[in-house]
């Protein structure tokens, strides 16, 4: 049933009567059973359907370019140990990709499991990355002829549960690192039939894998990708997780109280919800990752080979701040400052989220324990990111200029925030903290590929207000 390609020496496709390319396949399948999602709008399922035929199951032969180096992987207490088996959800995307190639290099047996679906959103909204990226499966052959070293490459939807069984049973994870989900806020405030697909996917894509480990790998270690967005902006100090309150002379601990302010942060909230219920009820180990915003392009290991190159999104509905006023410097786009510009979020360098994901990984939770980590290194105001992107700018030549935009966003402009983060520093977390040669090499790499921006996809689009039942149509 999976589609497994591995590039050490063949590429495998299983199908038992089914299409091989199993999205266009499980599309059919998942859709039909939500009323919410099946109908003639539903923005991507359809498109499947409408694409691929069914094929038999076949085999191609890929010249192997070289053995796999078995290498010890170092826990953080400094022992060797058996390399483990991590199967990363969403290894093609922005943090998947890094993520993959990172635990990879440091030793781990590394599997992809990725619908492409990112890819697709590109196409239908007409986006596209400031970076060239290669496709999933040369991106992975490039990185074995570089280092020996081969990642598996399951190609399915996680809420097809036939589809992550069989990648479960044939990969046998002993860590599944979950980053598989719509991760945009925009774009699951664009309309009802995206608003539905976002907490659809997420939620049960999240609870798929649940399942998966209770039924086939109960030791294997869930690292889930959540968000500092599930505490949105509240008038005291930000905990880990967890907050002790005191309440009537009793004293409990107790999750954090959750504030999202997106359908899609809501969705991190469902799987938190259901995460720690399964931890109790089932005795599953999990670590939710509460992350920040997220910058950078380039890692050790996607800077190997400009077929590693990331994807770097710099558009009104998947750019996120930062990585977006490093692009507009560089075309000599105002800067687009939402509000009042301090809303207050943590950051952090993309290096520190392959090491955070490492850690995590390396560290395991305990049965029956639900742990949380806020990762991210630093706070900043968007105000404050403006200014250090208008200075760096000024060193280079660049006349940076900041516009305050209409807030398409309903969210909190000036508010307190201090929010822990000290969990994973605990753990051994180096941070790379945002600096003046950081600022200066991703305005660099915006100027070197500036030509691939277009400006029309600068300014926001999508409003939290107006948000509708009518799927929006975006026209070019
Ligand atoms: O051009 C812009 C873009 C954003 N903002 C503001 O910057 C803040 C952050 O927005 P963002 O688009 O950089 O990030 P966000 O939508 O919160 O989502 C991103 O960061 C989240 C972490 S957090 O923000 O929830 O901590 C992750 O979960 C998401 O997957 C990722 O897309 C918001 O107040 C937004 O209004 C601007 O002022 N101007």
């Amino acid at each position: 049933m999976a589609q497994l390609l591995s590039s050490s020496s063949s590429l495998t496709i299983f199908s038992r009567n089914k299409p091989y390319l199993k999205p266009f396949n499980q599309c059919s399948m998942s859709f039909s059973t939500s009323a919410a999602c099946n109908n003639s709008t539903y923005p991507f399922r359809k498109l499947f359907l409408q694409r691929q035929k069914p094929r038999k199951s076949l085999v191609l032969q890929v010249s192997a370019v070289s053995t796999s180096i078995e290498t010890p992987v170092q826990t953080s207490s400094g022992e060797p140990s058996k390399p483990q088996r991590v199967m990363v959800i969403g290894g093609d995307g922005y943090c998947g990709w890094a993520t993959a190639l990172h635990l990879s290099k440091k030793g781990y047996e590394v599997a992809i499991v990725d619908n492409l679906i990112r890819r697709l959103f590109d196409h239908q909204l007409g986006l596209d990355s400031l970076t060239p990226i290669s496709s999933i499966q040369n991106r992975i052959r490039c990185w074995k002829s570089l280092t020996g070293k081969s990642i598996e490459l399951y190609i399915g939807d996680i809420c097809d549960f036939e589809f992550l069984t069989e990648t479960f049973k044939s990969f046998e994870p002993d860590a599944v690192v979950h980053f598989g989900e719509q991760r945009s806020a925009p774009y699951s405030m664009i309309d009802r039939p995206r608003a539905v697909f976002t907490q659809q996917n997420n939620v049960i894509g999240t609870l798929n894998v649940l399942f998966a480990i209770k039924e086939f790998r109960e030791q294997c270690h869930l690292v889930k990708l959540g968000t500092m967005g599930e505490y949105g902006t509240p008038n005291i100090d930000i905990e880990e997780g967890y907050i002790t309150i005191t309440h009537n002379g009793r004293t409990d601990t107790l999750p954090y109280p959750k504030q999202a302010s997106s359908f899609y942060h809501l969705s991190k909230v469902h799987d938190s919800h259901n995460i720690a219920f399964t931890c109790k009820a089932w005795g599953i180990r999990a670590t939710d990752l509460n992350q920040g915003v997220v910058y950078g392009l380039r890692t050790d290991e996607t800077a190997m080979h400009e077929e590693l190159c990331n994807r770097f999104d710099y558009d009104g509905i998947f750019g996120t701040a930062l990585n977006r006023f490093c692009v507009q410097a560089a075309v000599g786009h105002p800067l687009t400052v939402y509000g009042k510009g301090g809303q207050t979020r943590g950051y952090l360098d993309i290096r520190d989220t392959v090491q955070c994901v490492e850690l995590a990984i390396a560290n395991p939770a305990n049965p029956g324990e639900f742990r949380v980590f806020n990762q991210f290194t630093e706070q900043f105001s968007v105000n404050q990111l403006a200014a250090l992107v208008t200075k760096a700018g000024g060193k280079l030549g660049l006349n940076v200029e900041t516009i305050t935009v209409p807030n398409p966003r309903v969210e909190a402009e000036e508010h307190y925030y201090n929010a822990k983060h000290t969990k994973l520093v605990e753990l051994g977390l180096k941070p790379h903290l945002l600096s003046d040669s950081l600022l200066d090499s991703l305005l660099n790499f915006a100027i070197q590929y500036k030509d691939r921006v277009d400006k029309k996809q600068i300014m926001p689009s999508i409003s939290w207000r107006k948000i509708g039942v009518k799927p929006k149509t975006v026209t070019a």
